[in-house]
């Protein structure tokens, strides 16, 4: 027996209209209760709503959308109110009355993934497209929500089930052939498997980025400018800027959107050998942050003041060299971060946030690289951690399988990467997970 549930399913505060859900068995009789008689299924009729003591609380609109033909998978209703505080809890309030629960975060979502309505990658891409803030983030979501990742993920199980068969073939029926050859036709089809989840696993950092934003680092010397040039770049006084080397400690992160993306710009603590304490673990975690970021925009006086530590230990092919304060005049780069420019291949260019040259022109190169880091044709392998680690654990037992002499070892094999891969959509037991990918949602989804 399932308890009928109701949830306000639009933000708290004042609105023009708030809805509230509620699924479960009971839904019919709470509408009765409610409204009177229960409206033509799946059709906004306006009825008045009355609390326990009879007394009416709103006039509003009802849905009433019984059977499975819904969102949850079984009888279930919107009551779509006047959006203010005080309706809202007054519907609250009677739904308790009449002996509802409260939903959890993701309760609603995961009826509809236990009732099949939708699964499990699918009811991750809800929550996706629910904290979107960015168009990449909401399309990605979107193809996400539409069985994009999905139908990826099951043709590949589809393959492995298929090649399973072949070979418990050869397991059971010794006899009939030669098991080695029976297991041989298994073999073209696994192998071309392993080539694609390698190219999904290639590929598979990319839908992250998108959903979680892609990460830039602004590193260099104390003093170099990149408080300033954070400040610059959000628009806003985020970072404290002052003379004095050694200003910033911790790591200062703005999000941004650029050409649609999610981006996360981080000011960090200029790198330098150091006594203080405090300053010695901003400079750790300066360099932690570089380390992990996408893209480092190595700042460096062009002022000529300020020193520059291990240069070479920051910056990586691909990453940009910003010089900055040039309007106090064109000063060459000197020392081991000219020979670093040089080698790693940055690309250089000079800016002022003082009179504002170059900034445009710097915009425009970070957008490049996070078009061409994000952008692509079709929906990423890979939206979240747990999706890549079942590719990376499902292509490992498919290499395992692959080497294997024993029939019977590489059908074990293969079935592990079945396991692995049907963990995504929820397709084989998901009963560890489902707790965590739920606990994230908000209440009313
Ligand atoms: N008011 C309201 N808006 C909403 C939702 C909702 O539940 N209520 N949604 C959810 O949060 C999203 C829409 N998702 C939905 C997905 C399926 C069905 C549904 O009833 N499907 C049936 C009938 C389809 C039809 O009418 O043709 C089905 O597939 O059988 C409803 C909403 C976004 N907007
Ligand atoms: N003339 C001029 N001064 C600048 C420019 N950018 C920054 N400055 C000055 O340089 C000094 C240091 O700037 P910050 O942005 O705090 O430098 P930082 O790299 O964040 O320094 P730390 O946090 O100490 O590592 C400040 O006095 C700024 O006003 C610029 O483009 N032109
Ligand atoms: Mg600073």
């Amino acid at each position: 027996m399932t308890d009928t549930i109701f949830a306000p399913a639009t933000a708290p505060g004042r609105a023009a209209v708030a809805v509230v859900r509620l699924s479960g068995p009971a839904t019919g009789e709470a509408l009765k209760s409610l409204s009177g008689k229960l409206p033509f299924p799946r059709r906004a009729s306006v009825r008045r709503l009355k609390d326990a003591a009879g007394a009416v609380f709103d006039e509003a609109l009802v849905l009433w959308m019984p059977g499975s033909a819904n969102y949850t998978g079984e009888d279930s209703a919107e009551l779509q109110l006047h959006g203010g505080p005080a309706v809202v809890e007054a519907a609250i309030e009677a739904l308790a009355a009449l002996g509802l629960r409260l939903a959890e975060p993701g309760e609603f979502t995961r009826r509809a993934f236990q009732n099949g309505r939708l699964d499990l990658a699918q009811a991750e891409a809800v929550a996706d497209l629910v904290d979107a803030e960015t168009a990449s983030q909401a399309r990605q979501a979107l193809a996400q929500l539409e069985g994009g990742l999905s139908r990826r993920y099951d043709s590949w199980r589809d393959i492995l089930v298929e090649a399973l068969a072949v070979l418990e073939a050869a397991v059971d029926f010794p006899d009939e052939d030669l098991p080695e050859d029976v297991a041989a036709r298994a073999r073209p089809g696994l192998t071309k498997l392993l080539e694609d989840l390698d190219a999904a696993l290639a590929g598979a950092d990319r839908g992250r980025k998108v959903r979680e934003g892609y990460r830039i680092a602004l590193v260099g010397a104390p003093n170099a400018g990149k408080s300033s040039l954070l400040n610059a770049l959000a628009a806003r006084d985020a970072a404290i800027v002052t003379e004095i080397p050694g200003t910033t400690r911790d790591i200062i992160e703005v999000p941004l959107v650029l050409a649609g993306y999610k981006v996360l710009l981080a000011d960090t603590a200029g790198v330098r050998a150091t006594a203080d304490p405090i300053e010695q673990e901003g400079v750790r975690r300066a360099r932690a942050w570089a380390e992990a970021a996408d893209l480092r925009l190595i700042l460096v006086d062009g002022a000529g003041g300020g020193d520059w530590e291990d240069p070479a230990g920051l910056g990586r092919p691909g990453d940009l060299l910003v010089r900055t304060k040039a309007d106090l005049g064109p000063s060459p780069l000197t020392g081991p971060l000219k020979n670093h420019a040089r080698a790693g291949g940055l690309q250089q260019l000079a800016i002022s946030v003082t009179d504002g040259q170059g900034l445009e022109a710097l915009e425009k190169l970070i957008e490049q690289r996070v078009i061409s880091a994000l952008s692509g044709a079709d929906l990423p392998a890979a939206t979240r951690l747990r999706h890549a680690e079942s590719l990376t654990t499902a292509r490992l037992y498919l290499d395992r399988a692959l080497a294997q002499t024993e029939v019977e070892l590489a059908a074990e094999d293969v079935r592990l990467a079945a396991r692995a891969l049907g963990r995504v959509t929820g397709r084989v037991d998901v009963e560890d997970v489902l707790d965590r990918v739920f606990a994230s949602f908000c209440i009313g989804k």
